[in-house]
């Protein structure tokens, strides 16, 4: 007896940015799950017509089954039609709806996963509603106290202490609860979603010089050093605190699974230096599987056909080995 494919939803981001093009390009190749896309239909549509892509593009029926290199749509309808690169408050609505859409779909199991195309935070901001990206978005629509960003790429995970929020504001939050249950997740979730026996994480400190002593910063001696040494009497395997500056030198990588910074600014350059265009951004912690692309919404490429696919196939590559390795699990 054949299984059917497990379903995928690729949610298609800022109806203006490069999220509807990068959607449409994901039929030219063959994948061994149903990616379907949540979007508005004649937006799609328009996008493929924009780029010169000559491909069907379908209302998804979850009765009918899958066509090869027919892209699929659950249609979610524009609140406004959307130009290329022209931000419409407007449709601040939808985006949102597609995200639901998605989330809702992986919470009851009819997807096996999501990932998602870049959303633009500051038109959804200028929209009325306080929002500071999936990750948060995310947490609080699954009920999820705590998650944790990651990024895979360059033969890299780096993962974040903390996310979306001023350089001021992040001495103040790193605080043990954070850092211990960050690491917590960090570490569970190496071991389920990405089969880890033992992952050994090497964790930044937060100040140069990882404080020097106490001399720049206390942060590693008041918070940092007390956590680390609480979770390896528990027997996780934690490096550091380590210097930021040497802590991403080949000789230092090799043989760790995972990087944790402390803020977004300490570890992302590194791995977008090592990846872009081919990196994957992870939410862990969540009771989902989410994916999604390393880049913003590129609002100067939208509509010409020029951006890059490679995240987002990657994104999808990894929801895929991820979702596998939850049906290994659940078996
Ligand atoms: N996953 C998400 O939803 C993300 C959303 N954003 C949002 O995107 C918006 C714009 O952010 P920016 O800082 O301008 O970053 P951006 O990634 O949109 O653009 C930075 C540069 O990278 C280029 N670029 C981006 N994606 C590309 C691709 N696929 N192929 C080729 N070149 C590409 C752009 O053309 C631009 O020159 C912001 O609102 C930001 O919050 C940013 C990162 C991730
Ligand atoms: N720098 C990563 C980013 O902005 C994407 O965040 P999210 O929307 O995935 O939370």
């Amino acid at each position: 007896m054949t299984h059917p494919s497990p379903l995928i939803a690729i949610t298609s981001g800022e109806p203006a940015g490069v999220g509807p093009e990068l959607c449409v390009l994901l039929a030219r190749r063959r994948w061994p799950v149903r990616p379907i896309v949540i979007g508005d239909l004649a937006l799609i549509r328009e996008r493929a017509g924009a780029i010169g892509e000559q491909v069907s593009v379908v209302e998804f029926q979850p009765q009918s089954s899958p066509i090869e290199g027919v892209l699929e749509v659950h249609h979610v309808p524009l609140a406004s039609r959307s130009y290329p690169s022209r931000l419409d408050v407007t449709n601040a609505g939808y985006v949102l709806a597609t995200l639901d859409e998605a989330i809702g779909g992986c919470v009851s199991g009819r997807f096996a996963a999501m990932v998602t195309a870049p959303v633009h935070k500051g038109v959804i901001n200028d929209a009325g509603i306080v929002f500071s990206g999936h990750t948060e978005y995310l947490a609080e629509r699954t009920a999820t106290r705590r998650v944790v960003m990651m990024l895979v790429g360059g033969g890299m995970r780096v993962a974040l202490a903390t996310t979306h929020l001023p350089l001021s504001a992040v001495p103040a939050a790193l605080t043990s609860e954070l850092l211990r249950e960050t690491i917590e997740i960090l570490h569970r979730d190496l071991v389920q979603r990405f089969g880890i026996a033992s992952p050994r994480i090497l964790v930044a400190g937060l100040n140069p010089h990882a404080g020097e002593g106490g001399y720049m910063g206390r942060e590693e001696i008041d918070v940092i050093v007390p956590v680390l040494e609480a979770l390896r009497a528990e027997g996780l395997d934690l490096v550091g605190p380590l210097p930021a500056d040497t802590l991403f030198v080949p000789d230092k990588l090799a043989g760790a699974d995972a990087v944790l910074a402390m803020y977004h600014d300490q570890g992302l350059p590194v791995l977008k230096h090592a990846s872009f265009g081919g990196g994957v951004n992870v939410t862990l912690g969540l009771p989902i599987i989410r994916t999604s692309v390393d880049h913003g919404t590129a609002l100067d490429l939208a509509g010409t056909g020029k951006a890059d696919p490679g995240s987002l196939h990657a994104a999808l590559e990894l929801a895929i080995a991820m979702a596998g390795k939850a049906r290994e699990i659940r078996r």
